[in-house]
């Protein structure tokens, strides 16, 4: 009999059809599953699910008997609790490395396209205002030759620094947990305490992970403490940032803008007091989503999950501990 494997969310299509050969599978692509009866029976049977942040609680994992292994298909993974995975000897793996380019891309074009106000422009041009010439309050403010502060210069920091040192000519200072050689030795950045990084920075980039000890780490405090011309990237995690201390600093020009691809709640209400700022631009959660990379982030995920199923260790395996255990 084939192992059975559910599917949820954004996998790729030539990926599933890939497991289909081997496997028994159930796709769900619709995040609104809980009360499905169709997902419960999926869940029931499934040795492996593979997919994007479907919160793996102690509740779900109660009702998956037969679960060996959970395959994000995501460099993130506070979606799963891990704890409880590794007690129940559950592998869980995600996708490193395959999406930092990507990533650092679509953030860099978040920063481009705050400094220099490029989704307003677009608009003011497609509503048929350009009868006139431009105003100064129009105008945008360089990037190139300032400051980016880079906290967390893990992959996707160090992807980030890399455009800004060889593109754009910028100064780096990071903060992270450890020093990082890669980030010193070929971008010159500069390691820097987490204040100094906030008041030193033209532009701030938050690229840490969310967890317990990253939730809010930028709040009121921390806006405050920033240049009144600073600009504030979120590429990370929307928890990681106090969204009303946010929306205050914007209102109140203690910063001069922001540029998120990240919210608390996503996909977040459309009434969010943020959305009404002309000093944010925004962007759904698409850091890692082109065509390309969506595809080889699925694959890795369904390397992961074949070798799990296979009895053999995932490339990526986030809890170590559990295959120890084996
Ligand atoms: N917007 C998107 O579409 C998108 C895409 C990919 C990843 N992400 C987010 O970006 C995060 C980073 O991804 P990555 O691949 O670079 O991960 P990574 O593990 O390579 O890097 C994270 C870095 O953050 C540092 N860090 C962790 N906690 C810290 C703290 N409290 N203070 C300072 N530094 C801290 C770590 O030392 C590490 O260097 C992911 O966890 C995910 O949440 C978002
Ligand atoms: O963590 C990631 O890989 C992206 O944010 C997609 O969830």
């Amino acid at each position: 009999m084939k192992p059975n494997v559910l599917v949820y969310m954004r996998v790729d299509k030539r990926v599933i059809k890939e497991l289909e050969k081997e496997y028994e599978v159930t796709s769900f692509h619709n995040h609104e599953y809980i009360g499905n009866p169709d997902f419960d029976l999926a869940l029931k049977k499934a040795d492996g699910i593979i997919g994007l942040s479907l919160k793996v609680t102690k509740e779900l994992l109660d009702n998956a008997p037969n679960l060996k292994v959970v395959c994000n298909v995501s460099v993130g993974y506070d979606n799963l609790d891990l704890e409880e995975l590794s007690k129940r000897k559950i592998l869980a793996t995600n996708t490193p490395g395959v999406l930092d380019d990507t990533t650092a891309d679509a953030i860099f074009g978040l920063l481009l396209s705050t400094a220099r106000r490029i989704p307003e422009l677009d608009q003011f041009v497609k509503s048929g205002q350009w009868d006139i010439s431009l105003q100064p309050d129009q105008y945008g403010v360089d990037v190139h030759h300032k400051t980016l502060g880079i906290i967390g210069m893990g992959n996707i920091g160090r992807a980030i620094a890399r455009r800004a040192h060889f593109g754009f000519g910028m100064d780096i200072l990071y903060h992270n947990r450890s020093k990082n050689k890669e980030a010193e030795e070929l971008y010159q950045a500069s390691y820097c305490e987490f204040d100094d990084l906030l008041t030193q920075s033209d532009f701030v980039c938050l690229m840490v992970p969310a967890t317990k000890e990253t939730e809010k780490m930028i709040g009121a405090k921390e806006f405050q403490k920033m240049k009144k011309s600073a600009i504030f990237i979120n590429g990370s995690r929307g928890k990681n940032v106090d969204e009303e201390a946010l929306y205050h600093a914007l209102v109140n020009k203690e910063i001069h803008a922001a540029g998120i691809d990240v919210f608390t709640n996503e996909p977040t209400n459309p009434d969010n007091p943020l959305l009404t700022l002309k000093n944010l631009v925004t962007l759904p959660h698409i850091g890692s989503s082109t065509t390309e990379c969506e595809y080889n982030m699925s694959k890795l995920a369904a390397k992961n999950l074949r070798a799990a199923l296979n009895g053999e260790k995932p490339p990526s395996l986030l809890n170590e501990t559990s295959w120890l255990i084996k």
